[in-house]
C-alpha cells in the first residue's frame, strides 16, 4: 500500500536534527531559513528541526545550542511552504511543555525517542501530542540491540498509545540488510493498520541507503535521511543518493532529483563544519554498535586523556552503552589511559 496519492513512502530530512550532533549544536536562524527554502522547494515532504539530542537537549552534558531550538522551529515553520516542520524529543530530556511551546512555534510532527526496550515512558507524551492534534512518529533507538520480536511488542505499546508510525532507529549504523527488514517486517506484522512502520539509517557501515531499501521492500512508509549525509557518525542515509534510487526503482517520493542535489551541494555543504567523515572512528561505530551521537564525545575524551578514540568505542559497544550514558565514555577513556601506564 502507498503513503499516499503523491508518494509510495514519505522521507523525512534530519540534517536539521540528526545533523546538530555533528555540528555541535551551532546552527543560526539563517542557516536553518536557507536549508528549509531549498528542501521544501525540492519537494522534501518533512524537515525535522531540533537540537540533536531532542528537545531540552542543549546542556553541559550534551553540548549547548547556539540557537535557542524554538527560534529554529519557529524559522523553519515560517520558511516552509509544503514541508511540515517536525521535532525530536527524549522523555527526561525534555518535558511536556517543550512539545506544547513546539506546536505554538509551528512544528506539526511531534517524534518521540525512546531507548528500544523503554517504550512505555513514551506514554503520556503520545497522548499529549494526539490531544494538541499533532501527527506522531515513535522512535526506537538502538534497535539493533534487539531482536524482531521484542521490537514488535515495544512498537505496539508506543502504537496503542497514540503512535501513528513507529521507527526501527539504527543509532548505531550497525543493522545489515536482512537484519533491518526482519525487523521493519515484525512490525508491519504487529502493527498491521494501527500504525505505519518507518526506518532511521546511519552510514557508519556503508549501508544507508542499501538498508532504507530494504526496508521499504519490507513495508516501511516512512523512511529517514539527511541531506548530504548530515547527521551523527558517518551521518544518515543521504536523502539525494536515497531519492535518486527511489527514482531509478519507481518508488514515488515526490522529491525533485536535480534539485536536491543542487541544495546538498550548495546549500547544505557551505553549513556544515566538514563532510561527514567514514573513518575509523565511525566504522568502529557500526562495528561495535555505539550511538552516533557518541562520536564527537569519544574523540574528545580520547584527545583528553591521550588515549585512543576508536578502543573507546569499542569498549563502548562491549559495555552496551545508550544514549544518556556518554559520561561513561570518560570512565573508559581513564581505563585505558591507566592500561597505557602499566
Ligand atoms: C539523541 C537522539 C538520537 O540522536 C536520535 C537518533 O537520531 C538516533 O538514535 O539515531
Ligand atoms: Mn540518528
Amino acid at each position: 500500500m502507498p503513503y499516499n496519492d503523491e508518494w509510495d513512502i514519505r522521507i523525512t530530512d534530519s540534517s536539521l536534527r540528526d545533523g546538530s550532533h555533528h555540528k555541535r549544536h551551532q546552527f543560526t536562524v539563517d542557516e536553518v531559513v536557507s536549508i528549509v527554502e531549498a528542501l521544501d522547494d525540492a519537494g522534501v515532504p518533512v524537515i525535522e528541526v531540533t537540537h540533536g539530542d531532542g528537545l531540552g537537549g542543549s546542556s553541559f552534558n550534551y553540548g549547548f545550542s547556539k540557537t535557542p531550538e524554538q527560534e529554529l522551529i519557529k524559522a523553519a515553520a515560517k520558511t516552509a511552504k509544503r514541508s511540515k516542520i517536525a521535532f525530536l524529543m527524549l522523555p527526561g530530556v525534555g518535558v511536556k511543555d517543550d512539545i506544547r511551546e513546539s506546536a505554538d512555534n509551528g512544528g506539526s510532527i511531534c517524534r518521540i525517542a525512546t531507548h528500544c526496550t523503554e517504550a512505555d515512558v513514551s506514554i503520556q507524551h503520545f497522548g499529549l501530542a494526539r490531544d494538541l492534534g499533532l501527527e506522531t512518529v515513535g522512535f526506537l533507538m538502538m534497535s539493533h540491540t534487539q531482536p524482531p520480536e521484542a521490537l514488535a511488542k515495544q512498537a505496539r505499546i508506543m502504537a496503542d498509545a497514540g503512535c501513528q508510525c513507529v521507527y526501527v532507529v539504527d543509532s548505531a549504523g550497525a543493522l545489515i540488510l536482512e537484519q533491518t527488514s526482519d525487523r521493519i517486517a515484525a512490525l508491519v506484522a504487529e502493527l498491521g493498520n494501527d500504525a505505519q512502520v518507518g526506518f532511521h539509517g546511519h552510514e557508519n557501515l556503508g549501508l544507508g541507503v542499501a538498508n532504507s531499501i530494504a526496508a521499504v521492500r519490507a513495508g516501511a512508509l516512512q523512511i529517514d535521511g539527511s541531506v548530504r549525509r548530515f547527521g551523527a557518525g558517518a551521518g544518515n542515509t543521504a536523502v539525494e543518493a536515497f531519492a535518486a534510487v527511489c527514482d531509478k526503482l519507481d518508488i514515488k517520493t515526490g522529491i525533485d532529483v536535480m534539485k536536491i542535489v543542487d541544495a546538498a551541494e550548495d546549500v547544505v555543504r557551505p553549513t556544515m563544519p566538514s563532510e561527514c567523515n567514514l573513518g575509523r572512528m565511525e566504522i568502529m561505530m557500526g562495528y561495535a554498535g555505539v550511538y552516533s551521537s557518541f562520536l564527537k564525545h569519544a574523540g574528545a575524551q580520547a584527545e583528553r586523556y591521550g588515549v585512543s578514540g576508536a578502543e573507546i568505542l569499542l569498549r563502548a559497544g562491549q559495555r552496551k552503552l545508550i544514549g544518556g550514558q556518554e559520561d561513561q565514555l570518560i570512565d573508559i577513556a581513564l581505563e585505558l589511559a591507566a592500561e597505557k601506564k602499566s
